[in-house]
């Protein structure tokens, strides 16, 4: 701390042993709940909502502090330029992550998935990991999303003929990401694949339920009954996932399996006399990092899509358009999905809007110089991607509007002015290894509702966008949805 300060680094005053967090819980945010019932309501203006304490202390400190969870002090950027030059001579494997996250997520993502893991460990599950990915086994991976996404409409269309006015999307999506990245990742046709997915749920459910104190010395003990309970579903799973992989291995030549578990045990057994393998144990650490990396990011990105759509009609029916004209009436064919232009567009809109991961955290490993100041070996770090996506001073006027076509020009950056401004999936070395297979089960599931639903914002809507992890409606969404 000491070393960080004699750095020029200022910051809002910790207490011991909580740090800011007590300041942090006692900054309201500036929404006003009586103003959240009517759609014409609803503002863009996420960052002094989501995160009021990082817009208050930005107004006295500026862009780039020193702020405390617990006895943990974190590096504050929302400074694009200051995060370009610190991360310039950075390679992804020296890279580290906060070592308070990776004990409270070890139940996520274990100790070796490919979030947590650094190094030279890094560099070899990536090197595994990335080719899973291939546009080829994405295309495969596809025809595995269309069967939840539509029992998931049917549903709907039961619903609607038994009378039900609105439908609460967030929830139907999120358990529907949930299968899709369960079949996608280890498969549920295995018989303990359905255990596998019901326990990641529960495990999920726990997690998100329990008072987090992140960085406070013994914080585990303030939850006990919780942290057991997500302990014990931890070691459930593994057993599960272990079985799995071991059943694999015994049937390996007659049926190889395409989904990631399939292609990463396919990876390992190639490559597994350059040493570039995983070992069961880190392939169960992958499976549980896929479903937690990958199935809420995605649901939230398709559920901010429904709202959005809903208060702009007018990009609804563009979508559709497309559809038609791309897609047509029948069968998906994936590769056509390329030209699903404006789709896209809205698709990074939303994310530079509502960014399902709002920031994006660091631990350095070696000093990094930036101009005269020295960030120390050891120092972790915070990235506000919630900031950088709602400042004006490098998007311009129209931040907080919702225009797909700022994409249309500039499909990488979406005419912001900093490269370091549009950071939905990270950056660098360890951007989100999964995000093709974001896009394409964002456009597998949108395609499919489009073409049979319109939505409305329901007049029960409470417009509350919230940190629990990730960025989600607190109230959840419920929409008019309407068979076309
Ligand atoms: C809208 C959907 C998604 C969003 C917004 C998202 C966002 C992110 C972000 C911000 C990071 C950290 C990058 C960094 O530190 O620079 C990340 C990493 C990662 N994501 Fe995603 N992600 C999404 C979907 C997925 C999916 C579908 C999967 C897998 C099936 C996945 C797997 C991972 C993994 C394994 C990493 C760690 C990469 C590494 O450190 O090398 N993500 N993601």
């Amino acid at each position: 701390y000491r070393k960080i300060k004699k750095n020029g680094f200022e910051g809002p005053t910790p207490s011991f042993p909580l740090g800011n967090i007590t300041d942090m819980k006692n900054t309201k945010n500036y929404v006003n709940d009586s103003s959240l019932r009517s759609s014409a309501a609803i503002s863009h203006d996420l960052h002094s909502t989501v995160f009021p304490y990082f817009a208050r202390w930005q107004k006295t400190h500026g862009k780039v502090f020193i702020y405390w969870l617990g006895t943990e002090p974190f590096l504050y950027i929302a400074e694009p330029e200051f995060l370009k030059k610190m991360s310039s001579g950075v390679l992804g494997k020296n890279w580290g992550k906060p070592s308070v996250f990776r004990r409270d997520r070890k139940a996520m993502f274990g100790r070796s998935g490919l979030v947590m893991v650094e190094g030279e460990d890094w560099v070899r599950h990536r090197h595994v990991i990335t080719p899973a990915f291939s546009p080829a086994n994405l295309k495969a991976m596809a025809s595995l999303m269309v069967e939840p996404a539509t029992n998931m409409l049917n549903r709907w269309t039961t619903l609607i003929s038994c009378g039900q006015a609105e439908i609460d999307v967030e929830r139907e999506i999120t358990t529907t990401a949930g299968e899709i990245i369960a079949r996608t990742s280890f498969g549920l046709s295995h018989q303990n694949g359905n255990k596998v997915f019901e326990k990641l749920r529960a495990a999920q459910t726990t997690l998100f339920n329990s008072n987090r104190y992140v960085g406070v010395p013994f914080s585990k003990w303030i939850c006990p009954k919780k942290n057991h309970e997500a302990t014990k579903l931890g070691h459930e799973i593994d057993q599960l996932l272990l079985s799995i992989i071991h059943a694999r291995k015994q049937s390996w030549d007659e049926s190889p399996q395409k989904d990631l578990l399939g292609l990463l045990m396919e990876g390992s057994h190639l490559d597994g006399r350059s040493g570039k393998s995983l070992t069961a144990r880190e392939l169960v650490d992958e499976c549980k990092t896929f479903f937690f990396g990958g199935h809420e990011t995605t649901a939230l990105a398709l559920t901010w899509t429904l709202l959005l759509l809903s208060l702009h009609p007018q990009w609804q029916h563009q979508l559709r358009e497309e559809i038609k004209q791309v897609i047509g009436d029948e069968e998906i064919d994936f590769t056509r999905f390329a030209h699903l232009k404006k789709m896209e567009w809205v698709m990074k809109e939303v994310l530079r809007l509502y960014s399902p991961a709002p920031n994006a955290q660091r631990q350095a490993r070696e000093d990094i110089k930036v101009d005269e100041l020295v960030i120390p070996n050891g120092t972790n770090i915070w990235i506000d991607v919630v900031a950088l996506h709602h400042d004006p001073t490098i998007w311009g006027g129209d931040v907080n509007e919702f225009r797909p076509e700022r994409f249309k020009e500039d499909s990488l950056y979406g005419g912001c002015k900093h490269k370091m401004g549009f950071l939905p999936f990270g950056f660098g070395g360890r951007m989100c290894v999964g995000r093709n297979l974001t896009m394409m089960e964002y456009k597998v599931v949108l395609t499919l509702m489009l073409r049979r639903f319109s939505f409305s914002v329901s007049p029960n809507y409470r417009h509350s966008p919230s940190i629990m992890l990730s960025l989600r409606p607190k109230f959840g969404l419920p929409l008019i949805v309407k068979p076309l």
